[in-house]
């Protein structure tokens, strides 16, 4: 499933925020600003991360995301399942450039199972420069650039059938 659910997360396909495809309920989680790990943890008793990938690569590996990063020799990628009491919820795949890996933010690639949503949303640095809605085989997705003390990174989020988003869509109570 993972290596399938990954190959969906490259495919999506973006949206204009004004697609009559995104209902207000579905925007209500696809614009959410503050932590999506937070938000899981209100529909399970627990949230866990399985890391699938976590290294160093070159451009060549993140064509998807170059266009909304600076151009490095290097970038960390980190691709990891999110699940709510062993339910896959989510894949995520984030792009760190090596120069925004200084400082505290070196901590970005010793994640490991740690939830990247808890570095992230404890730091007091944290801004969010866009968040773009998408769709891959009926499935949402969104991709976001966030900065830390100013340093980019792009972290690109497919929601799976199995997650929250979709009961809060077939008219189930609203999170
Ligand atoms: C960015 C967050 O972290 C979540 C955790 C991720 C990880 O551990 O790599 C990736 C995607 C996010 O859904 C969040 O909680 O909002």
């Amino acid at each position: 499933m993972s290596d399938n659910a990954l190959s969906l997360l490259r495919a999506i396909e973006w949206l204009p925020a004004s697609s009559p495809l995104l209902s207000a309920a579905l925007l209500d989680w696809l614009l959410e600003e503050d932590s999506m790990t937070k938000r899981f943890e209100r529909h399970c008793r627990q949230v866990t991360v399985e890391p699938r990938r976590e290294g160093f690569v070159t451009a060549e590996a993140i064509a998807a995301e170059l266009p909304f990063l600076p151009q490095e020799p290097r970038y960390w990628l980190r691709e990891v399942i999110l699940f709510g009491d062993g339910a896959p919820w989510l894949v995520g795949r984030t792009v760190v450039p090596e120069s925004t890996l200084t400082g505290p933010e070196m901590k970005l690639s010793q994640l490991g199972s740690c939830p990247l949503g808890r570095y992230l949303f404890s730091s007091s640095t944290l801004t969010r420069d866009f968040i773009d809605p998408g769709i891959v085989a009926a499935q949402w997705g969104r991709r976001s650039r966030l900065r830390l003390s100013g340093k980019p990174l792009l972290l690109t989020e497919l929601f799976l059938p199995a997650s929250p988003l979709y009961q809060s869509l077939s008219g189930e109570p609203r999170d």
